[in-house]
């Protein structure tokens, strides 16, 4: 059992930087929590400050309802795998792992039992002799995940464990830490940069912007029901399309009208409009490229929400293709069946699923309707 706590977490450091700002954060049990944002947004900070790497600025962290602030590192039952692996190459696969176990005194049979077991879970049975030098980057990766198994920890933290692997082993590790979570039932908080990475594996993604928390939930969650337009444009690829639009209401519909075009809203969504006070103001319009569509029967089923350009780019992916469009000098995307007929330069009619389209207010960036 583990269970995190952190409240008011922040972090300044010596030079003045606050590179966390007001942390708040339930983990229970047997989660697998992602931290993802761009680059430097605080997921390394958080998650250092968590193993005890890095001191606490304020707020208090606790594992398991104990205070942890002032804990040595080696003393809060956590395991961190870095995304260098940080093996030691003079050693074999076996000591590798056995190292932080005989370090802590652990009886010779029962290291010995604690490694092989986890070499089998891991599939490192036959390379416990082995040198790191002689081992594949998946493999390397996995004794670092064996070195922190045979801990048996409270926590595991990772810190961008397979940003050093090709895409194709990602893919596969990627599983592989999937099926160790299940097994192990562990606690795991994993921080990437990668959001595949994060929405396939996390039970709930904590989504960082400079410092502060954007948005915590389940990876459908943030993917249909973002709270800001930087967690839309973040999660989902491509890109959510954007474009600044004007908001008319009348009785109980909502309009949108950008560029050449008009869009009705759904009833639900005219109603947040219309509560919302948005009458007559700009607004920004938000919708994934998959819920564009171009055939017969998505025009005809969206005919209020249908708008018309022309191809600027053409991107085969196999079952679907990505058409590049403009409105105005807003680039923008679609991305349909690959057996439409739209080639580069043709002239397209796209249908907006209108229950798919979020709005979000200008000023404040919030979403306003999902
Ligand atoms: N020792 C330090 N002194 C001052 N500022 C620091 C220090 N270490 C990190 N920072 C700053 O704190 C911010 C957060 O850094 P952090 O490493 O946590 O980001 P990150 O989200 O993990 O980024 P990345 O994805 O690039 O690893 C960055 O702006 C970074 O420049």
């Amino acid at each position: 059992m583990a269970s995190l706590s952190l409240k008011h977490i922040r972090k300044v450091y010596p030079n003045g930087f606050e590179a966390v700002k007001d942390f708040n954060l339930e983990v229970e049990d047997k989660e697998f929590i992602i931290f993802v944002g761009p680059s430097g947004c605080g997921k390394s900070t958080t998650l250092r400050m968590i193993a005890g790497l890095e001191e606490i600025s304020g707020g208090e962290f606790s594992i398991d309802g104990k205070i942890m602030n002032d804990v040595e590192p080696k003393d809060r039952d956590i395991a961190m795998v870095f995304q260098n692996y940080a093996l030691y190459p003079h050693m074999t696969v076996f000591d590798n792992m056995a190292f932080g176990l005989k370090l802590r005194k652990v009886p010779k049979a029962e290291i010995k039992q604690k490694v092989e077991e986890a070499a089998k879970i891991l599939d490192l049975d036959k390379l416990l002799d082995r040198k790191p030098k002689a081992l594949s980057g998946g493999q390397r990766q996995r004794v670092a995940m064996g070195r922190a198994i045979v801990r048996n920890p409270k926590v595991f933290l990772m810190d961008e464990p397979l940003s050093n692997l090709d895409a194709k082993l990602r893919v596969q590790m990627r599983s592989e830490i999937s099926a160790l979570h299940q097994r192990l039932g562990a606690t795991i908080i994993y921080v990437t940069h990668d959001q595949t990475e994060a929405m396939t594996l996390g039970t709930r993604i904590v989504v960082l912007k400079d410092g502060d928390i954007m948005q915590v939930d389940s990876p459908i969650k943030l993917y249909n029901e973002p709270q800001n337009l930087f967690v839309a444009g973040f999660i989902g690829s491509p890109q959510m399309n954007f474009i600044d639009a004007t908001c008319k209401i009348e009785g109980d519909k909502a309009t949108l009208a950008f560029d050449k075009f008009t869009v009705t809203l759904p009833p639900a969504k005219s109603k947040k409009l219309a509560d919302g006070g948005y009458n007559g103001k700009t607004v920004v319009l938000g919708i994934r490229p998959d819920d564009l569509g171009d055939s017969p029967i998505e025009l005809e089923t969206h005919k209020d929400s249908t708008i018309e350009t022309d191809v600027t780019g053409y991107e085969l992916l196999g079952s679907e293709v990505i058409l590049y469009f403009k409105l105005g000098d807003v680039n923008m995307c679609a991305k349909v069946d690959s057996r439409t007929p739209a080639r580069l330069g043709d002239h397209i009619k796209l249908a907006m699923d209108s229950q798919k389209i979020h709005v979000f207010d200008k000023e404040t960036e919030l979403t306003i309707t999902n």
